[in-house]
């Protein structure tokens, strides 16, 4: 039978009592929506197996007027009191990797609210998570349930499993979790050495095949283990079926629990480990039968062995793991009886949590460990293949289809909710002003800011909705730089500047509903050149850089310029560009001409990135530089306005600009002479892939106009939307609109997992699909309202005349075509 995970605690054992008083306190502060005071907090401890103890908050709300509002619930976990073995009890990491699992992916997770570090709260660190309401299987021969059930308790455990395997450890900011090279040496290493602090002279006996056993261990490690291979990644470490939460009526997992061993490493340690119970009962206690489902048989639907990995397999991706299959199995019984003899010494000691159970864990070591030796000595394990048939699930194929929660392209809770935000946001706020904004940029006022932008950039801020296009990495880059210490007060800065910790990925959801106006990217301070300028100084400014103009960017205080393009020569081919900066003493003096240098209008552009040639003799992608020049600078001249199509762009604009022996310190150069290029590249990956996110919004909103219109006009005795070639374009709009969709996501999500230079050729598919696509719907749109479509009446104008500059501002289509064709011919070659 499941238990309730409500019925899973009782009263705090005394060992493991804290000031509940400091811990409500603490709370009330730092955990949002947390009743506030006066308030009835009821603490009680689960029982159930944790090293770490858990307890359980019931915090009610005296409402005033003698009722109590519904006691909320939250779980509190913490390191045990007493002395610790080293690295042991890390609350500090279960909580990271619980934080970035929530926040970035479908993993089935508690959410984590906050994490203490100060040991004069309640003693330890400490963090506080999400109660999940569910049903607990502490038997893993689920005695008292259904054979159905069974069989797919077992297999929803086995795509949590492949879930959390499944995990981009790049994209979401766990990349430094852990070594992942050389895990099963290393863990064999510190299981050893664990085991042996928690035996010997003084303490529990000492198991001298225990010993044996890591000899045998070290002497068979996979060679898999020594590299990056396809099963490295994120490791649970205490992967079971007791560790897991499954609905309370479905059964599907809502929460994979207890990360304390949670690293990165070799993924098939957590398959076999989730597998012991086919090959030992460890629940079995005193002197009973301990062999595993295996040896006693299989309670009536529980899968085969083979069976569970086969389904493992098949939902992550992974091959079949027979080779070393053998190793895997022993070596999670070898942690295990270490684990175990750990929580013995505890218990000997009086501070292990888990009552009577863990008396027994002396006894459960020395089973395991006669265990792994059986597993030694059988003669094979696994079959060779995995079972004929079952990627074709026999039963019930439905069930192994992604679900509306997983797929590759299936955004997080956390960015769903930002994107319900956004949207709301644009309704209320972006939309209504549109028209106004667009009143003011064609007046003799076009060169001022309107009140209400200020007033709406104070908005995004405060709903969270601000610099969403920092990358995480970028922004851990600068966080460790200018926000040491997490100092951000000592400069006076807002942590949420530094973004949402967003991947390319998951920003392309929300950047999407950006480009529905041509207005809004400038309101959530994610609009061009400023995003791009601001990844250039995140990425390769100095931390006196990142002072001087990244804070007042990110802020939104002032606004900047991207100054490469050059009237004279064709500056699709950077190579070409003449502007000189000339090192003089502490100074560079710089002299040229730029122009469609967007923003440099803006009366509030303080920054331009300038990017000229220090060396005119070096080879060829050594002679350019970026250096940051502050715009009222003597010699700097904003000579005139370029229109588009008629459109200047106002407030923010093109602009042809002089430099006329224009002196800069010397410390204003970015990364150093002769890095232009490779500054280029990594400002031009991101940045151009936000515009084909937009065009992929700006399409979307002419296709809502098209239609809208459509339904209402009549022309011919019928409704547009009735005739059939109307019927036919909307339709292949929609196909380009997808195809282009999915392109634009895939290059996203392959700028995340390979970076700039690995992806550069499906990046240049997405900036020729996406404009093109765009002026195409748009097109249609255009042409569906008639005249109305090609005044400034509507937004479609707008919108197509920015996408239409984006085959060329974004680099000409044909270099970008240039570079699909090379990789091509590249490929075929090899
Ligand atoms: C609205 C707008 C905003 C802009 N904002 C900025 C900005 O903020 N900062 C900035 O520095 N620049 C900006 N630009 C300029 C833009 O980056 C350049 O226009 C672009 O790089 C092309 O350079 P070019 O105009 O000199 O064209 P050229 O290099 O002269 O190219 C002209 C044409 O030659 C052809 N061509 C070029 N290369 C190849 C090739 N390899 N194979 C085949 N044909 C080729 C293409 O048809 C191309 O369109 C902006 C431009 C616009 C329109």
């Amino acid at each position: 039978m499941a238990t309730m995970t409500s019925k899973l605690h009782s009263s705090v054992a005394s060992a493991h009592r804290f000031d509940e008083a400091a811990l409500l306190r603490y709370a009330v502060s730092n955990v949002e929506g947390f009743p506030g005071a006066p308030n009835r907090l009821v603490v009680s401890q689960f029982g159930h197996g944790h090293s770490n103890p858990t307890f359980l908050l019931e915090v009610s709300h005296d409402t005033g007027d003698s009722t109590r509002a519904p006691s909320k619930r939250y779980v509190l976990r913490k390191k045990p009191p007493g002395a610790l073995l080293e690295s042991a009890h890390a609350v500090e990491r279960e909580f990271q990797v619980l934080k970035a699992l929530g926040d970035h992916t479908n993993v089935p997770v508690p959410k984590v609210f906050c994490l203490c570090n100060d040991p004069s709260v309640i003693g330890t660190s400490f963090y506080i998570m999400e109660y999940l309401e569910g049903r607990i299987f502490v038997d893993s021969k689920l005695p008292g349930v259904a054979p159905d059930t069974r069989k797919a308790i077992y297999r929803a455990s086995a795509k949590a499993l492949a879930s959390l395997h499944s995990v981009n450890v790049d994209a979401i900011g766990l990349e430094r979790f852990g070594r992942r090279e050389n895990y099963c040496r290393r863990q064999v290493e510190r299981w050893e050495r664990q085991y042996l602090s928690s035996t010997g002279e003084g303490k529990p006996y000492r198991n001298p095949k225990m010993l044996e056993l890591a000899s045998w261990l070290k002497k068979h490690v996979p060679v898999e283990d020594s590299s990056r291979t396809a099963t490295t990644g994120l490791v649970h470490g205490d992967f079971r079926i007791d560790n897991l939460v499954f609905h309370p009526v479905e059964d599907r997992v809502i929460g994979i629990l207890d990360w304390e061993l949670s690293t990165l490493g070799n993924q098939m340690c957590d398959v076999a480990y989730s597998s012991l119970p086919y090959v030992v009962d460890i629940n079995s206690s005193e002197d009973g039968i301990h062999g595993g489902f295996e040896l006693t048989g299989r309670p009536e639907g529980i899968p085969s062995l083979p069976d569970y990995i086969a389904e493992y397999c098949f939902a992550s991706g992974k091959p079949w793991p027979v080779s070393d299959w053998k190793f895997y199995l022993a070596f999670s019984l070898f942690r295990g009886a270490s684990i175990y003899a750990g929580v013995y010494h505890r218990w000997t000691l009086g501070n292990a949590s888990g009552g009577e159970r863990a008396q027994l864990s002396g006894k459960r070591a020395n089973v395991l460990i006669d265990t792994a030796w059986m597993v030694i000595n059988t003669q094979s394990l696994l079959p060779n293949k995995p079972p004929f048939g079952h990627e074709i699930s026999r039963d019930d194929p439905a069930k192994l289809l992604p679900t509306e929660q997983q797929g590759k392209f299936v955004p997080s809770q956390r960015v769903l909710h930002l994107k319900r935000k956004l949207l709301h946001f644009m309704e209320n706020h972006i939309y209504p002003m549109e028209k106004e904004f667009s009143e003011l940029a064609q007046s003799s006022l076009r060169w001022t800011i309107h009140p209400e932008e200020s007033r709406l950039k104070e908005l995004a801020k405060k709903e969270g909705l601000w610099n969403l296009f920092i990358p995480l990495d970028s922004a851990a880059r600068a966080r460790k730089l200018l926000f040491a210490g997490n100092d951000y007060n000592a400069l006076g800065v807002d942590s949420n500047m530094l973004g949402a910790g967003l991947s390319n990925l998951e920003y392309g959801y929300l950047c999407e509903i950006m480009g529905h106006s041509v207005w809004a990217p400038q309101i959530f301070n994610c609009a061009a050149p400023d995003t791009g300028n601001m990844e250039v100084l995140l990425r390769y400014g100095t931390k006196d850089q990142q002072k001087e103009w990244l804070i007042p960017l990110l802020e939104g205080r002032i606004r900047s310029g991207f100054a490469m393009t050059e009237p004279k020569v064709a500056s699709s081919d950077a190579t070409n560009i003449e502007c000189s900066i000339n090192r003089r003493g502490d100074s560079y003096i710089i002299n040229g001409r730029k122009w469609w240098t967007s923003g440099a209008m803006d009366p509030r552009c303080k920054l331009l990135i300038v990017m000229g040639k220090t060396d005119f003799t070096a080879a060829k992608h050594e002679q350019q530089s970026m250096i940051l020049v502050d715009i009222d600078t003597p010699g700097v001249r904003v000579e005139r306005p370029l229109m588009v199509f008629g459109f200047d762009d106002a407030p923010h604009g093109h602009a042809e600009v002089s430099f006329e022996n224009v002196e800069v310190p010397v410390e204003n150069i970015l990364l150093g002479e002769g890095r232009g290029f490779e500054i280029a590249q990594g400002r031009l990956g991101p940045g151009r892939l936000h515009h084909c996110m937009r065009l992929i919004g700006a399409a979307e909103r002419g296709m809502q106009l098209m239609v809208e219109r459509a339904l209402k006009r009549r022309a011919f005795g019928k409704r547009i939307a009735e005739h059939g070639s109307f019927l036919s374009d909307l339709a292949k709009c929609r196909i380009e609109l997808e195809q282009t969709r999915l392109l634009v996501l895939e290059a996203a999500d392959q700028l995340d997992r390979y970076g700039n230079k690995k992806a550069r050729g499906i990046l240049a598919m997405a900036k020729v699909a996406a404009p093109n696509m765009a002026l195409r719907v748009l097109d249609m749109a255009m042409q569906v309202h008639g005249a109305a479509g090609l005044s400034s009446d509507t937004v479609l104008s707008h919108l197509w005349a920015t996408a239409r500059t984006l085959r060329i501002a974004d680099g000409p289509d044909e270099v970008h075509l240039g570079t699909i064709a090379k990789l091509e011919i590249q490929r075929a070659k090899l």
